[in-house]
């Protein structure tokens, strides 16, 4: 593993007080994070020390229960991905990733009736919550309502510093965007074979926020392809750009490749990491950027073996399907030709 001595930056969102108009230097700091490296510190977020602490003291009790309780949720119980993954369940780059997790979305009624209606509205649905925790649910749902406020605020940010009205995004974030939280537990790995946590991806969303432990081991690649650390600081979150604001900015942001390594054997770590899509309804703009920046903008990365749709609703059923082979074998058989090559991207 290359060590840098390079560090990430770190935005203060504090700084942009009461949506008045930003200051510049705010503004050149943020587009900066966002296209060099797609990926930074965010401090000045507002979401309390005690929310947070609360979020992991409940992530810990779910991932310490007898693994007969977590697997009464199991993911393949739900045609909506929602639940639990013991490791070694979720594929990337066609290899198993070494983390259990629970994946928990927005809270909407299930569409009873989907003959001649869009697949990805099988997304939509009920969560799967453990029973044996009382005050667990209302410490998630509470997190992820205040992240999910955050991250649309940094939305409007972005647009800003991009020369856009502050309300770019509003079409596909302002109503019932496509949302997800992951609670995820890596444990140590087992011996001398490789350490995948999460093996290397971009995120298939608009943006991403993480909540990480002290163990470390999050990193992201840098455009020299090298590496770059991403250890816990106190106090902040890390954002990252996901696919659909590359697809909107042209590629000016860039969608960072990261992965996560194992801890050690004998230690664990714990994160929760919050997916920000857009409406599965909706198609995404392509923003007009000012000539000064069309120079810098790369156009989007395609990967042929994952074709970016820009209709929301199935580009997300298809990062799903990919991640979740044995959701899509129990309940969306018939989707499965359309989604069949590997796994390389989350969310
Ligand atoms: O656990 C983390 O820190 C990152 C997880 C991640 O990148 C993902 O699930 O997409
Ligand atoms: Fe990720």
């Amino acid at each position: 593993m290359t060590q840098n001595t390079l560090s990430l930056p770190t935005i203060d969102l504090s700084l942009w007080q009461d949506r008045q108009a930003p200051d510049d230097t705010f503004l050149a700091s943020l587009r900066n994070a966002a296209h060099e490296y797609g990926f930074f510190y965010l401090k000045g977020h507002g979401v309390s020390a005690d929310l947070n602490a609360d979020l992991m003291v409940q992530a810990n009790r779910f991932f310490s229960l007898p693994m007969e309780q977590k697997e009464q949720i199991s993911m393949v119980n739900s045609p909506h991905f929602r639940g639990y993954n013991h490791a070694g369940r979720e594929i990337t780059r066609g290899k198993a990733d070494w983390r259990e997790q629970l994946d928990i979305g927005p809270e909407r009624a299930i569409v009873t009736d989907l003959k001649g209606k869009p697949a990805y509205l099988r997304l939509q649905g009920p969560n799967q919550w453990p029973k044996t925790l009382p005050q667990f649910r209302a410490a998630v749902l509470s997190w992820q309502d205040q992240v999910l406020e955050v991250l649309r605020r940094l939305l409007e940010a972005l647009a800003l510093s991009l020369g856009q009205a502050a309300n770019a995004f509003h079409s596909v974030v302002s109503n019932t965007p496509y949302q997800l939280l992951k609670l995820i537990h890596y444990p140590g790995h087992l011996g001398d074979g490789e350490r995948q946590g999460v093996g290397a991806h971009k995120d298939s969303d608009l943006l991403s926020l993480i909540l990480q432990d002290n163990e470390g081991g999050l990193e992201v690649e840098l455009a020299s392809g090298e590496w770059l650390q991403a250890p816990p600081q106190p106090g902040t979150f890390i954002v990252n750009i996901g696919e659909l604001l590359e697809v909107a900015t042209s590629g000016y942001f860039k969608a960072a490749i990261h992965r996560v390594v194992s801890p050690h054997s004998g230690r664990d770590r714990l994160s929760a990491a919050f997916f920000l899509g857009a409406q599965l309804d909706a198609t995404m703009p392509i923003l007009p950027l000012p000539d000064a920046l069309v120079n810098f903008s790369t156009g989007i990365t395609q990967d042929p073996e994952n074709p970016l749709f820009s209709q929301i609703g199935q580009n997300t059923l298809k990062g799903r399907l990919r991640s979740h082979p044995d959701v899509a074998a129990r309940h969306h058989s018939d989707l499965l030709s359309a989604a069949s090559s590997k796994a390389l991207h989350h969310a």
